[in-house]
């Protein structure tokens, strides 16, 4: 076990070595400080790590080396920012991709080690969230509530301790409707003969009503809704009486290898938004989609909304979900879509900002021809 003595030695090595770094002494001096047990996970009084230190002198070599030794790609300063927000702000790609790549591989292999059982759960570096934004169960059984936004437009609201946590806000409309409309349905093959839609989360239900409203109605509309309080409120809008439209009212992870689902034949349109569910989740969904999909010219989205209040996790989670669509035989196109609020807008109303980037990366995979 570390003693006091051990913890004040590592700290002065660590706060040498960004000393050194900042200073730019030369590689060789640097490697020989990491060697004799510098720590690259320490951080100052300010939360600079190496890494921060690497690219604040806009050393490239350096930031590899840190990187290959086992620099935290992901660590953030006392003022949220990671070193890649930093080489960003300095404009330096190269610092930038270097970082963005680790991360990349660093999850990648978090996702290997997550999906072997046989491996020690300790190996998993994640922390168990058990609040009703980290934890389905406890999601499902918290109390939501219905409202309107200073716009007139509805919400959905969850109560977690003294916040308001935005389910689905009213600013997801427009990315929605574009979505739906244009990049899903609007030059969709088979759209004349109505298409078979899958939608996993109905939240306010603005996706479903624009596939809803396509010129000709879909053929057959499915609906995963997990949450008691979003079926009701499904209820009192007339969804359960619909025509084309079948509501399964549970979890996806309940459906996707059923008959109730499996059985009805491919769909053309498959999106996906939940809640509380990390990547990993999303991950399980994706490989689904070859079963759930009506072979090639079907079309799949998700809301690309995990990370987003960084840059750089963003990035990552964009990056990643590409690859792994990729795996699973689909082409994905990514577009762009400002989203940044009008300077006297009150998006959030009070509720935690769970998206503040300016740029929304909207995903589109279409099945590639066997
Ligand atoms: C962000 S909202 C979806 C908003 C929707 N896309 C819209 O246009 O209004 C997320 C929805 O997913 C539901 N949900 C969460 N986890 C789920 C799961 N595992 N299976 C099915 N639905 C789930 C929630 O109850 C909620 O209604």
């Amino acid at each position: 076990m570390a003693t006091d003595r051990d913890i004040e030695d590592l700290s002065m090595l660590g706060g040498y070595l960004i000393f050194s770094i900042l200073h730019r002494r030369p590689l060789p001096k640097i490697l020989t400080l990491i060697d004799a047990g510098a720590p690259l996970w320490y951080q100052d009084d300010e939360g600079t790590s190496p890494l921060h230190a690497a690219v604040y002198v806009e050393n490239e070599e350096l930031v590899r080396v840190l990187i290959e030794r086992g620099a935290i790609w992901n660590a953030v300063d006392n003022l949220h920012n990671t070193a890649a927000d930093i080489a960003l702000s300095m404009n330096n790609e190269n610092c930038y991709r270097l970082i963005r790549d680790a991360g990349i591989r660093s999850e990648l292999l978090l996702d290997l080690i997550s999906s072997r059982p046989s491996l020690p759960a300790a190996i998993v570096l994640r922390a168990d969230d058990d609040t009703a934004t980290g934890s389905t169960e406890v999601f499902l059984s918290s109390k939501l509530h219905y409202t309107q936004d200073e716009h007139g437009q509805e919400i959905c609201l969850l109560r977690e301790g003294d916040k308001e946590v935005g389910v689905m806000m009213g600013w997801e409309r427009d990315i929605s409707e574009y979505c739906a409309l244009k990049l899903l349905c609007a030059d969709h093959p088979r759209l004349n003969d109505g298409l078979k839609i899958l939608n996993v989360g109905f939240g306010l239900g603005i996706i479903d009503s624009f596939f809803q409203e396509l010129p000709t109605p879909p053929a057959l509309h499915v609906i995963i809704e997990a949450h008691p309080d979003v079926q009701e409120h499904m209820r009192s809008q007339g969804w359960y009486s619909k025509p084309n439209v079948r509501i399964l009212e549970g979890k996806w992870q309940d459906y996707v290898d059923s008959l109730a689902l499996l059985g009805v034949g491919g769909f053309d349109v498959i999106y996906t938004d939940t809640f509380s569910e990390e990547y990993d989740e999303l991950h399980q969904f994706f490989k689904s989609l070859p079963d759930l999909v009506d072979g090639s010219g079907s079309r799949f989205s998700f809301f690309n909304g995990l990370g987003a209040t960084n840059v750089l996790f963003y990035d990552v989670y964009t990056n990643i979900s590409e690859m792994h669509l990729n795996d699973l035989g689909l082409d994905v196109t990514w577009t762009q879509l400002r989203v940044a609020p009008k300077a006297t807008e009150d998006r959030w109303g009070g509720s935690l900002q769970y998206f503040s980037l300016p740029f929304y990366q909207l995903p589109v995979g279409k099945m590639r021809l066997a």
